[in-house]
């Protein structure tokens, strides 16, 4: 059996597309998983979750409210609590990250900041004595933590924080402080009502002088009662757009009084007198958020993954209109526009996630370098994570909606649960830096690329950044997806020569940086996007090429033919200038019969990310396709069902018609 998925009982129009797959969705798991070892762990890790009935849902959880998810996610965690070390290796982050997804899927929860940013935190920011005391407490879980930064009046722009940290060396001790309104820490995941611990991120003044932004351990809550400390004032910041089993929280202080050691002072050092040590590297202190940059590519991949597996299977049991034969109708995954609506966005998921085992590889690497006092790749990896966390999650966002759209009305119900993966990972355009201004992040490593290449310095260009000084070539688009990478590099390094020269001739004519800067802000932009995607069109091809499995390798190179062919379409406007507009009609038709080609495999690519139908928590995205039956008792279970007639009915409705009938 090549498609693991199939079972007895299921819907016979899935598992017909489960028999039509032509490679093993196992093996296919271990390629996208980076291994098989850790394939095979995610497997038993689901399958001992379902043997433990308490960490299932009490009920839908589209029927919730706030209070009631974030109670639900709460009682898991205490399940959670009794089985951690059977069920998973607890130093390995992967497993952890999979065990939190399947239990309590998406939406959040009061650990969602303890792994993902502040264990990272006190891994990178905290000296060894520091670890000593914290680390193994936040990894037994004994306290809980987050990463608190930003404020209510200023995320982006982290030299303006306002919150203060004033070191007095009579006392031993900074007083950190919230001098306004603004100052207050604003958005913090799991800050409100869960954590009693927080890395805060306050500005470091020593006798009058402002070292910046720095992190520091903060506790919150007295360990005992959870009551907040004196001087902290602390609290949910409401309902948002989706992520509402997380109490993303405010945060004010009121003249609080911490001990020295409390700053995390691997890098950078504030001793005794107060004498102040700089770190290696300026920005060594925004380590924890290229780390969460480095992630993205992977979470925002499984993000599109779990929308595309509700919207692929569903597509294939959905049977609507008709084509040859009059007399059945068709699975509408069969319409050539629900394959080009919903392929290409498969094509990058697959390269997201090949890209994010590569950029997490990178952090960890440079987490070692920067250990042993090498911060030279500073800079490359935060460029790279700054343009491929925009591109990532705007491109998710696309890919998401249109697997909504692609489940026609009943992919707008919540039973679809779509809506709240998009809520979710759209998030992912702000945290972490805003989207524009992040793709800027990577514009100035773009345009300083440029200026090397400009003054014969071409040696000293950064990975990945040699194609600028490359000339343009003539391209063969018949010798393979190689063709379409020089596309690429013709449209992106011609974008980012233009966008430079605009900002140098800006200058020139005697514009200030910062106002020639934003006056180019546009097509700087557009370069980084143009570079980026250059980046997960080469990751992609590499990753694939390095494949032996022959059935694997030619399904994921179909996939790749999907991906190039989509990709130079989309940037059409820029590829004219190296393609002609009769090429172009050509890779057109390239891509209707690469959309062809991998029709019989779609339902196995999907199924092969091996995502539970807990964790996936959509009526349309069952594994055993029986949409209907269920998505009638879904809604029978709706709160407003367990009446036949409303109070509101009683109250309102039935006088106004009672009225209106005298
Ligand atoms: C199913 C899957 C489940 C997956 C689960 C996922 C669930 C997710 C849960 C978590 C949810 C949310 C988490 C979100 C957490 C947060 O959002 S934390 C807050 C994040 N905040 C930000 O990102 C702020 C963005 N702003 C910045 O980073 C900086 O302010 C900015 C870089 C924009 C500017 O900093 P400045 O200090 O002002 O520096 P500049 O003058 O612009 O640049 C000077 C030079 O420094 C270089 N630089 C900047 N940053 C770095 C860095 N990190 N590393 C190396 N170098 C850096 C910059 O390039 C400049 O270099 P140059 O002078 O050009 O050579
Ligand atoms: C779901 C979620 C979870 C979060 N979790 C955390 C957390 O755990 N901890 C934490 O500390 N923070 C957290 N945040 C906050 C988040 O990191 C910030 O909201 C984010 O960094 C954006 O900053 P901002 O809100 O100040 O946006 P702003 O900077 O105010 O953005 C508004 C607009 O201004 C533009 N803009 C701003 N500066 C520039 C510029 N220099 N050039 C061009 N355009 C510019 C932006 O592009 C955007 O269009 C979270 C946010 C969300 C939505």
């Amino acid at each position: 059996m090549l498609n693991k998925s199939i079972m007895d009982g299921d819907n016979p129009d899935l598992t017909e597309e489960r028999m039509k797959g032509a490679f093993d969705t196992d093996k296919m798991a271990a390629v996208i998983y980076g291994s098989e070892k850790f394939a095979i762990r995610r497997r038993e890790i689901t399958e001992s979750i379902s043997r433990i009935p308490q960490l299932a849902d009490s009920k839908p959880f589209s029927f919730m409210t706030r209070e009631e998810k974030i109670s639900e996610s709460c009682r898991k965690l205490s399940v959670l609590s009794e089985h951690w070390n059977q069920l998973i290796d607890t130093n390995n982050e992967e497993e952890a990250l999979h065990l939190y997804r399947e239990v309590l899927g998406l939406e959040g929860h009061a650990f969602s900041l303890h792994e993902t940013m502040f264990i990272p935190s006190l891994v990178a920011q905290a000296n060894d004595e520091q670890q000593e005391k914290w680390l193994g407490r936040a990894k037994r879980r004994e306290i809980i933590g987050c990463y608190a930064q930003t404020e209510m009046g200023h995320g982006t722009n982290l030299r303006a924080l306002e919150t203060t940290a004033t070191y007095y060396p009579s006392t031993q001790e900074f007083i950190l402080h919230t001098p306004t309104e603004t100052a207050l820490k604003w958005w913090p995941g799991a800050l409100g009502k869960s954590s009693n611990y927080a890395v805060v991120v306050a500005d470091l003044v020593i006798r009058d002088t402002h070292y910046g932004a720095h992190p520091f351990m903060v506790q919150l809550r007295d360990e005992k009662t959870h009551n907040p400390l004196p001087g902290i004032t602390v609290g949910d910041i409401g309902p948002k757009m989706a992520f509402n089993g997380a109490d993303n929280g405010f945060l004010g202080f009121n003249q609080y009084k911490l001990p020295r050691d409390h700053m995390l002072m691997r890098h950078s050092r504030v001793e005794e007198n107060g004498t102040y040590t700089k770190p290696p590297h300026a920005k060594i202190g925004y380590s924890s958020m290229v780390k969460v940059r480095s992630r993205m590519a992977m979470d925002q991949g499984l993000f599109m993954v779990s929308a595309l597996v509700i919207a692929v299977r569903y597509s294939a049991v959905r049977r609507q209109g008709f084509l040859d034969d009059k007399s059945r109708e068709v699975k509408v995954l069969d319409y050539q526009t629900q394959q080009h609506r919903l392929f290409p966005s498969i094509a990058r998921a697959y390269a997201f996630i090949f890209c994010g085992f590569e950029t997490i590889q990178l952090y960890d690497q440079l987490l070692i370098d920067v250990k042993n006092g090498d911060t030279s790749g500073m800079s490359d990896l935060h460029a790279l994570t700054s343009g491929l966390k925009s591109v990532v999650t705007h491109q998710t966002g696309e890919g998401i909606e249109q697997a909504r759209m692609a489940c026609g009305g009943h992919g707008y119900s919540m039973a679809s649960y779509i809506s709240e993966i998009y809520g979710v990972a759209i998030g992912g355009c702000t945290y972490e830096g805003e989207n524009m201004v992040m793709l800027l992040q990577l514009a100035r490593y773009l345009v300083k690329s440029v200026e090397l290449v400009k003054t014969g310095k071409s040696k000293e260009l950064g990975p990945m950044m040699n194609y600028l000084a490359e000339p343009d070539t003539q391209i063969d688009l018949t010798s393979g997806p190689e063709a379409y990478v020089k596309v690429f590099q013709h449209a992106a390094r011609r974008q980012v020569w233009k966008a430079t020269d605009k900002f140098h001739q800006l200058m020139e004519s005697g514009q200030s940086r910062d106002i020639a800067w934003n006056n180019s802000a546009v097509e700087l932009t557009r370069a980084s996007r143009l570079h980026t995607r250059l980046y997960i069109m080469e990751t992609f091809i590499r990753r694939v090429s390095s494949i032996s499995d022959v059935s694997i390798k030619k399904v994921l190179i179909d996939l790749v033919n999907v991906h190039v062919n989509y990709e130079v379409l989309d940037i059409g406007t820029y590829a004219l200038e190296h393609v002609s507009s009769t090429q172009l009609d050509s890779i057109r038709s390239q891509l209707y019969s690469s959309l062809d080609t991998l029709r019989p495999n779609a339902v196995s690519l999907i199924d092969s990310f091996q995502i539970s139908d807990m964790q996936l928590r959509s009526v349309l995205g069952r594994r055993d396709g029986h949409v209907y039956t269920n998505l009638f008792e879904w809604a029978k279970a709706s709160p407003l069902n367990q009446t036949h007639v409303l109070p509101s009915v009683n109250q309102y409705l039935k006088p106004m018609m009672d009225k209106a009938k005298l």
